[in-house]
C-alpha cells in the first residue's frame, strides 16, 4: 500500500491514535482486578477488534507503508514507536551533543515490585545510544551492551536519559548513557557503555539488502 497528499500524515496519526489505544489497552490489561466474566469478555472484544487488522499485513522484509526507513521514522520500533503497543515511548532529541530522552514506564515493564525490569532499561539505553551514535555521523549496530545497575527504576515516574559519544576508534564507536529520575537527575540509577560497529558495505547488503531493496 502506498499513501501520498495528505493520506501519509493521516495513517501516520491514525497509527499513533492506535498506538495509544494499545498501551492504554496493555496498561489497564496488566493492572486490572476487573472481574473474571469482565476479563473473558474483553479478551473476546479484543479478538474481534484486531481481526480486520489481519486481513492485510506486510511481510519480514517489507518496510511499513507509512515508515520511511532512510528518514528514520519507525512508529513500530518497540521503544520510541508511537505505533508500538509495547514501546513506552521514549521520545529523544538532541541537546548539542547529547541525547535527552524522556519516558515513564507503567506497570507491563515492572519486574521487581513496583520498579522497572533490568532489561527494560537495558532496552531504553541501546536505543538512545544508539541513537546518539547515529546523529554524530557514524551509524552502527549495537556489538556490545554493559549495564551497571545502581538503583531500581521507579515505574509510573517520568524518567530522563542521557548518551553522547565518547569514542570513535575505525569502524568501533563507543557511548555512555545513564537513566535517572526527571526530578533528581543527579542521582544515577543505571549506566550502561555501548559499543557499536560500523557496516562494510558487503555486511549492510547481506543484512539488509532484501528490505532496502523492497521499500520505495
Ligand atoms: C535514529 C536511529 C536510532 C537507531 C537506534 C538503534 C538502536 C538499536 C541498536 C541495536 O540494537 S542493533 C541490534 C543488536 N546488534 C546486532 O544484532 C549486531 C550483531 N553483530 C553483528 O552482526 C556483527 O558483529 C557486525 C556485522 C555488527 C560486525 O561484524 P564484523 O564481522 O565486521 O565484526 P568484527 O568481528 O570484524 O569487528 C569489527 C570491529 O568491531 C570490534 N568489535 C566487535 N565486537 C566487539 C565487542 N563486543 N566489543 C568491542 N569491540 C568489538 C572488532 O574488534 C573490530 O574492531 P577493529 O575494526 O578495530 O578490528
Amino acid at each position: 500500500m502506498s499513501e501520498n497528499g495528505n493520506g501519509l500524515p493521516r495513517r501516520r496519526a491514525a497509527i499513533s491514535d492506535l498506538g495509544e489505544a494499545l498501551r492504554l489497552l496493555v496498561e489497564h490489561a496488566t493492572a486490572t482486578e476487573a472481574p473474571t466474566e469482565e476479563i473473558l469478555r474483553a479478551a473476546e472484544r479484543i479478538r474481534q477488534a484486531a481481526a480486520p487488522l489481519g486481513d492485510r499485513v506486510r511481510g519480514r522484509f517489507d518496510t511499513a507503508s507509512a515508515d520511511d526507513l532512510l528518514g528514520g521514522v519507525r512508529l513500530y520500533n518497540p521503544v520510541t514507536g508511537t505505533g508500538s503497543a509495547f514501546a513506552p515511548p521514549l521520545k529523544i532529541h538532541r541537546e548539542g551533543d547529547v541525547a535527552i530522552g524522556v519516558c515513564t514506564l507503567g506497570r507491563a515493564f515492572e519486574g521487581p515490585p513496583s520498579f522497572a525490569h533490568g532489561g527494560v532499561s537495558a532496552m531504553l539505553l541501546d536505543q538512545i545510544l544508539g541513537y546518539a551514535v547515529t546523529v554524530s555521523g557514524h551509524p552502527g549496530m549495537t556489538v556490545q551492551l554493559d549495564t551497571g545497575y545502581r538503583a531500581p527504576v521507579p515505574l509510573y515516574t517520568p524518567l530522563r536519559l542521557t548518551a553522547s559519544v565518547t569514542a570513535v576508534d575505525g569502524r568501533r564507536i563507543t557511548a555512555t548513557g545513564t537513566i535517572t529520575t526527571a526530578d533528581e537527575p543527579t542521582m544515577l540509577l543505571v549506566e550502561a557503555t555501548g559499543v557499536f560497529v560500523a557496516l562494510r558495505a558487503e555486511q549492510a547488503q547481506r543484512l539488509f539488502g532484501p528490505v532496502i531493496g523492497r521499500s520505495g
